[in-house]
């Protein structure tokens, strides 16, 4: 993201703060319950530390913050499926506003989601994003999407399924 330049810098900062609220919860004296994504949900359900109808006591549960998360990435899912079956003249900015707007988009303000797509609009073209990548040859690139996009995808039906299971898939 940061060798994309700074106009995606709003974007990695929200991704960096996320993570870092997961950090300090594993960090934490209950870090023993954020080990698995199944004890995280059971540890803040049990001890009511997640805000289920709005934003109050809690707004940095790991369930909400979690949430924003796997929601993203199904956006990298999307992308990274896109890229791989693209071709030569494919772009990258196409392929990348198509999958925010079926998979993000849904859940992010107008401005935020005006942000976003200009910034999508400065991404390189295919073949120096394949290089920032930094994987190789464009058959490399596409054999790493190979092996890579099913484990994203395996992630994201686990965790899509337990918040279903607990009805958490609109956490505020
Ligand atoms: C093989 C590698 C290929 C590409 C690698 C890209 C790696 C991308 C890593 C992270 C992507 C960005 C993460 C953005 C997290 C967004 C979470 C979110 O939805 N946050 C919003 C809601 O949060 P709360 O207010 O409820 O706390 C927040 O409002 C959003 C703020 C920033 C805007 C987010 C736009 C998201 C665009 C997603 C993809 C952009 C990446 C483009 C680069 C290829």
């Amino acid at each position: 993201m940061n060798s994309l330049g700074s106009i995606f810098s709003f974007i990695s900062k929200d991704a960096v703060n996320k993570i870092q609220i997961m950090v300090t919860h594993q960090n934490g004296e209950n870090g023993d319950k954020y080990e698995t994504l199944q004890s995280m949900v059971k540890y803040e359900l049990d001890n009511n530390l997640v805000d289920l109808q709005r934003r109050a006591e809690h707004p940095e549960s790991g369930c909400r913050t979690l949430l924003r998360l796997h929601r993203t990435l199904r956006w990298l899912e999307l992308f990274l499926e896109k890229l791989r079956t693209s071709t030569e003249d494919s772009k990258t900015s196409v392929m990348c506003t198509d999958a925010y707007n079926d998979s993000l988009a849904q859940y992010h303000a107008w401005i935020i989601r005006k942000a976003a797509t200009m910034a999508f609009c400065a991404l390189p073209g295919r073949a120096a994003f394949f290089q920032t990548m930094n994987v190789g040859s464009t058959e490399q690139v596409v054999a790493m999407l190979v092996e890579a996009i099913p484990f994203i995808s395996k992630v994201y039906e686990i965790t899509e399924e337990l918040y279903k299971q607990h009805n958490l898939l609109e956490l505020p």
